[in-house]
């Protein structure tokens, strides 16, 4: 036991304790296999019987025998689940441990605290309390002393006598400390200078006590949490949403959550956290799939990382200022108003007519108005299906006949009332005003530029019922800043439901279409708005480092120290990639097990790739199509790196003419605060100046360049 503070006496019992809890587990687990094996064969009986006599049953009996097998299959799945709990609690069954009495009781309770809640089979004790239980809120809340802990019914008050932190792995006590104060920063820098897995990973045993506030929020309804790279913003994003399904499991299940996440292999990097949490995997969903559901028949777009290569790559300034219009609020708002006055403005009432029956314009005017709550096009078909329903009784009742081609006729009348054929025309006629015409410019009769994409959408949305969502009952939107106010409107109307927005004002990669904080609130006026500004992620050097190229006073690192990231200077681009190699080479060698080579752009990332791949390294390159997360040697541009992570991370290109401009200074701040414990930047020819004065430089390179 390496790290341990606590008696020797009180070891040995923290040992038997550990055993005797390892040993009712294993019981408990088998006395469910034995179950789970025994019900399998049940319900094999129940339907070979069903098929076997199937023919003789009357309707009743069917279907009573098949809510048999529902019900059993049911309490199979139901064992199968608290299988696979019992079974991640054999591992590590706890992490901590609080001592606590009550005001209103004698002497301190033992509090054990893991992923799982386990109840004693025989005695209904509790063992083993889920760290999402109320009572565990005093393990991550309070220091020794004076706590409480609220319940559904009350809040119970007390002392806090004894706080103990463990480490267990493969049922084995790895250390336990005494910690007074809360989560011990001992065990929270061993918890960080671990080694990145390939995936992210849950940290219930180290949430810290300004996370806990924001996981353990239940009344916002949306929750806005802003914070500095590397806060665990997503991290505890995942806790929260395991909290609010603990917490509210009668009402919310995994099918009602879903994540706006920015890509699919941030999707994929984020896949485990859940189940890790004994949660099912929740579906996900990103602006790109939105837009092909909507737009999929309507009309081809340019993608949104078209829009941002095209961006990065050579800014046009007319491009530029179409981007920037349509990404501002004071847009929403205009369209929005030009939208809603639309019927009113053009719709022209007039008299309709099918097989010498008529319908007055007053008639149609009413019709029309009945239905004002409807947006513009649903509000057509009402006054539509009215019309035809109206004629077609008068043309029975007079003998006459009534087919489909006179519903399709009263249809196409009423339609021709609204001058706008639908919405992609309705969106098109917005830009008709002087004003606004330089900013729509389709590429074709049906390509649009990635900026129309949302307006577009939102304008489909204000004119025609859409279902959306509806079963959705949370959304977690990460990466906030880099949506438009556009693209929250439409969320707004697709999802009316909780939601936990996040994300970092310091790393908006999306040019000209990003959201301030502000800007975000103003959209959601009834947002609880959170702040992290404690980072977890990277050693204190690499935190400095990243400070020099955008500097933010709130960012608290937290103390855990490496070495300082080095700044490379090559000769040229083939002594660049030799240097990466030598780089690659360092790293296969070191206790590391992630690394990321991080480009600003997807073009510098793939030419890279073929030149290592060339010289015989093994890496992944990652680009816009990639869907899956991979471990080892990654290669990719600041714009997908985004929210993941690596042990150690090479930048290439790190010079003037790569990185001169605001985004620039974006993208490199992402690519450098992706890295955990280590950090080098390469650049043939002078460094970018952002990175003046920073990090240590490679003298013998710098030799070489003179
Ligand atoms: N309380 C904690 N205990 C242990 N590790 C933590 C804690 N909080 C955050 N971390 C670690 O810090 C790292 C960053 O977390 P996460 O990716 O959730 O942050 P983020 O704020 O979303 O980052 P970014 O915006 O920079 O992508 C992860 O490795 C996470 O496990």
């Amino acid at each position: 036991m390496a790290l341990t503070d606590v008696r020797t006496q009180d070891e040995e019992q923290e040992r038997r304790h550990l055993a005797d809890t390892v040993r009712r587990l294993a019981t408990e687990l088998e006395r469910l296999t034995g179950s789970i094996d025994s019900s399998a064969r049940t319900i094999e009986e129940q339907k070979e019987h069903m098929w076997i006599n199937w023919r003789d049953m009357d309707f009743a009996e069917k279907a009573g025998y098949r809510q048999e097998v529902d019900m059993s299959v049911r309490s199979v799945e139901h064992a199968d689940r608290s299988r696979k709990r019992i079974e991640r609690l054999l591992g590590s069954p706890y992490f901590g441990r609080v001592d606590f009495r009550a005001d209103d009781e004698a002497g301190p309770g033992t509090f054990y605290i893991g992923v799982h809640n386990f109840s004693d089979p025989e005695t209904q004790d509790v063992l083993i309390h889920d760290w999402r239980a109320p009572v565990s809120s005093l393990f991550y809340d309070f220091e020794s002393g004076a706590a409480f802990f609220d319940t559904p019914v009350g809040t119970t008050r007390g002392e806090i006598t004894g706080k103990r932190q463990y480490k267990i792995e493969d049922g084995r006590l790895e250390y336990v400390i005494e910690s007074a104060l809360n989560i011990g920063d001992d065990v929270l820098r061993r918890e960080l200078s671990r080694s990145a897995d390939d995936r992210m990973k849950n940290i219930v045993a180290t949430i810290q006590r300004e996370q806990n506030a924001v996981i353990r929020n239940e009344t916002a309804e949306v929750l806005i949490l802003q914070g500095v790279a590397g806060s665990g913003k997503t991290s505890i994003a995942l806790h929260r949403v395991a909290f609010l399904l603990y917490r509210f499991k009668d009402t919310l299940s995994s099918d009602n959550v879903m994540i706006l996440s920015p890509n699919k292999v941030f999707g994929d990097y984020i896949a485990n956290v859940l189940p890790e949490l004994g949660e099912e995997q929740i579906a996900e969903i990103d602006f790109d799939r939105i837009a092909s559901t909507f737009l999929a028949k309507l009309v081809d777009h340019e993608t949104f990382s078209e829009q941002v290569a095209g961006l990065i790559d050579h800014a046009d300034d007319a491009v530029a200022e179409r981007v920037r219009y349509k990404a501002t609020p004071g847009f929403v708002s205009e369209l929005d108003a030009w939208i809603t006055s639309r019927a009113d403005e053009d719709f022209a009432p007039a008299e309709i007519k099918q097989k010498y029956h008529r319908l007055s314009a007053e008639w149609i005017a009413d019709a029309f108005d009945e239905a004002r709550e409807l947006p513009v096009f649903t509000r057509l078909d009402h006054v539509a299906h009215r019309a035809v329903r109206s004629l077609k009784h008068r043309v029975l009742d007079k003998g006459g006949k009534w087919g489909s081609a006179d519903t399709a006729g009263v249809r196409r009348q009423v339609r021709a009332l609204f001058p706008h054929k639908d919405a992609f025309a309705l969106y098109k006629a917005f830009y008709r005003d002087p004003a606004r015409r330089h900013l729509f410019k389709p590429r074709g009769r049906k390509w649009i530029e990635h900026a129309d994409v949302f307006p577009l959408i939102y304008t489909m949305i204000r004119t025609s019922r859409q279902d959306g969502y509806r079963h959705i009952r949370h959304l977690v939107v990460d990466e906030m800043q880099d949506y438009t106010p556009i693209q929250y409107a439409v969320l707004r109307e697709l999802f009316s439901c909780g939601m936990t927005i996040l994300g970092d004002s310091n790393q908006s990669v999306n040019p000209f279409s990003s959201s301030s904080l502000p800007t975000i609130h103003d959209i959601f006026p009834e947002a609880d708005c959170l702040e992290l500004r404690k980072s977890y992620r990277s050693t204190v050097e690499i935190t400095d480092f990243a400070q020099h190229i955008s500097r933010n006073d709130k960012l608290v690192p937290v103390e855990r120290h490496g070495p300082p990231p080095r700044v490379v200077a090559c000769a040229d681009q083939p002594d660049q990639e030799a240097r990466i190699l030598a780089l690659i080479e360092q790293h296969h060698d070191s206790s590391h097990r992630s690394l990321g080579i991080v480009c600003k752009t997807v073009a510098q990332a793939k030419a890279l790739h073929r030149a290592l791949a060339e010289a015989g390294v093994e890496l992944t390159c990652l680009d816009y199509d990639s869907t899956a997360f991979a471990e080892g040697i990654v290669i990719t541009s600041a714009h997908i790196a985004k929210g993941l992570e690596f042990d150690a991370v090479i930048i290439p290109h790190a010079d003037a003419e790569n990185y001169t401009n605001d985004i620039d200074r974006c993208m490199l701040y992402i690519a450098c605060t992706r890295a955990m414990h280590e950090l080098h930047l390469t650049h043939a020819g002078p460094v970018t100046r952002f990175l003046e004065g920073a990090g240590e430089r490679d003298g013998r390179s710098q030799l070489a360049l003179r």
